[in-house]
């Protein structure tokens, strides 16, 4: 790196060795090439995978080769665990089981692994002094106020009512038998461990609540880099109906609302956090686009468009088909009306907001899913069936 690089502060940002757990997902790919193509840091990844960041690992040539270090690990039941904490100076904890679709039917491993499989983490850092950056979500918000008051009520109309604040907005979930929140209150309490480890032990702590990020690489197309049966989230399942020419499906009519922000300027906010621990220590961060708010009937909308634009294939006559939640996802589903981050707090601290529109961050996202897997899915849809 030929220019120091320097902090929010005016300081000179000294190179770190980070221990990023769960570095082989879709958020740690993208930070991981971040850090090597833009920072002296060296990253030890944690991942029981590592497809996504080989790119990245090899060849040896590679000008950061050295900087990256893959370590196959599972870290339910890993002893390397703690001496790869001790060996770095800041610990970035991504591991989840993070998939909707996965909450109501398989809510023992989501709270197993959002709740209890980060406790040795936390537990780490905290003994060793070393700093600690946790991924929690936005679904700690879980619905609005505003979803609780009157259909005609003018108080709908009021930001007060549903712009989600890191220090004031309640955290408001479904009864216990809706088991989608199971994967919400798991990350709720790990957050409030986490900053109970700083209020009394003086853990060092960052947590990040992020809206919607969304980018290529996200989860995977099913049948071809993933189970066919799997339902991943949102982007990849519209995805993957507009590469097979399979209407989208709309769950409960796609009436919820969602803000989308490109993963790249996410990326960059989580940058800034690394480099400026004295402004980030100590904060949850909502990470989002509040400007990028849409239904999801309307984002399926808007990537039918532009699917046409990147494929040149005209669209279905019915490109959208409605779904009940209990047919797409089970019994036990529920759903967040509306997320629309407040963004004072990351702005003061960090100066971060977000650039890229939800239509050019389709477009840069549809692009890849259309290179990468279009060819793939081709030869799979004419293959004949195994007689
Ligand atoms: N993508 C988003 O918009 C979003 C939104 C809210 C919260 N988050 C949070 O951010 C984090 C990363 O999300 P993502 O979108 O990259 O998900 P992802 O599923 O792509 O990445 C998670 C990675 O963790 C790994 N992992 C899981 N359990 C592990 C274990 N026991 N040992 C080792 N590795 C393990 C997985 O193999 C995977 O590679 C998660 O904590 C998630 O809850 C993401
Ligand atoms: O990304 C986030 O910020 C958080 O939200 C996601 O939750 P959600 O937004 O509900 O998940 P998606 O699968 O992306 O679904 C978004 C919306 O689209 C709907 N949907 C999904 C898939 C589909 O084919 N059709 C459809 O209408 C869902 O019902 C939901 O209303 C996941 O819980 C996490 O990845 C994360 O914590």
């Amino acid at each position: 790196m030929a220019t120091t690089r320097m902090d929010l502060d005016g300081r000179p940002i000294k190179p770190i060795t980070i221990c990023m757990i769960g570095a082989g997902g879709f958020i740690g790919s993208h930070l991981c090439e971040k850090l090597m193509s833009e920072t002296p840091h060296k990253v030890l990844a944690l991942d029981v995978y590592n497809d996504k960041i080989k790119h990245l690992l090899e060849p040896d040539s590679l000008p950061w080769a050295g900087r990256i270090q893959f370590h196959r690990l599972n870290i339910k039941h890993d002893s390397r665990l703690e001496g790869l904490i001790k060996m770095a100076d800041l610990t970035i904890n991504l591991a989840a089981i993070c998939t909707p679709a996965d909450y109501n039917t398989r809510p023992l491993d989501t709270i197993y692994s959002n709740f209890i499989d980060a406790l040795p983490v936390v537990k780490y850092c905290s003994e060793n002094n070393k700093r600690l950056i946790h991924f929690s979500t936005c679904e700690v918000y879980g619905k609005t106020i505003q979803s609780f008051l009157p259909k005609d009520s003018p108080l709908r109309q009021d930001p007060a009512y549903y712009v989600l604040k890191e220090d004031t907005s309640p955290c408001i979930f479904g009864s216990i038998e809706k088991q989608r929140w199971s994967y919400a209150c798991a990350k709720q309490l790990i957050e409030r461990l986490v900053y109970a480890e700083g209020a009394e032990n003086g853990l060092e702590f960052t947590i990040v609540r992020p809206f919607n990020w969304i980018g290529p690489r996200m989860d995977f197309i099913p049948g071809i880099d993933g189970p066919s049966e799997g339902v991943p989230r949102v982007l990849a399942c519209f995805s993957n109906n507009l590469l097979r020419r399979e209407p989208l499906k709309l769950v409960d009519g796609g009436q919820s609302q969602r803000t989308f922000v490109y993963i790249k300027d996410a990326i960059d906010a989580v940058l800034l956090m690394i480099e400026n621990p004295d402004r980030a220590n100590g904060h949850i961060f909502n990470v989002g686009n509040p400007n990028n708010e849409v239904t999801v009937r309307q984002l399926a909308e808007m990537m039918t468009k532009v699917y046409t634009k990147v494929s040149g294939e005209p669209a279905l006559e019915s490109p959208t088909i409605d779904v009940s939640s209990k047919e797409f996802y089970g019994e036990g589903y529920d759903d967040s009306d509306k997320r629309i981050p407040d963004m004072t707090i990351i702005n003061k601290q960090l100066g971060w907001n977000p650039k890229t529109s939800l239509w050019d961050l389709l477009d840069s996202t549809l692009t890849y899913q259309h290179r990468t897997y279009a060819e793939a899915i081709r030869k799979a849809m004419v293959k004949p069936t195994a007689s």
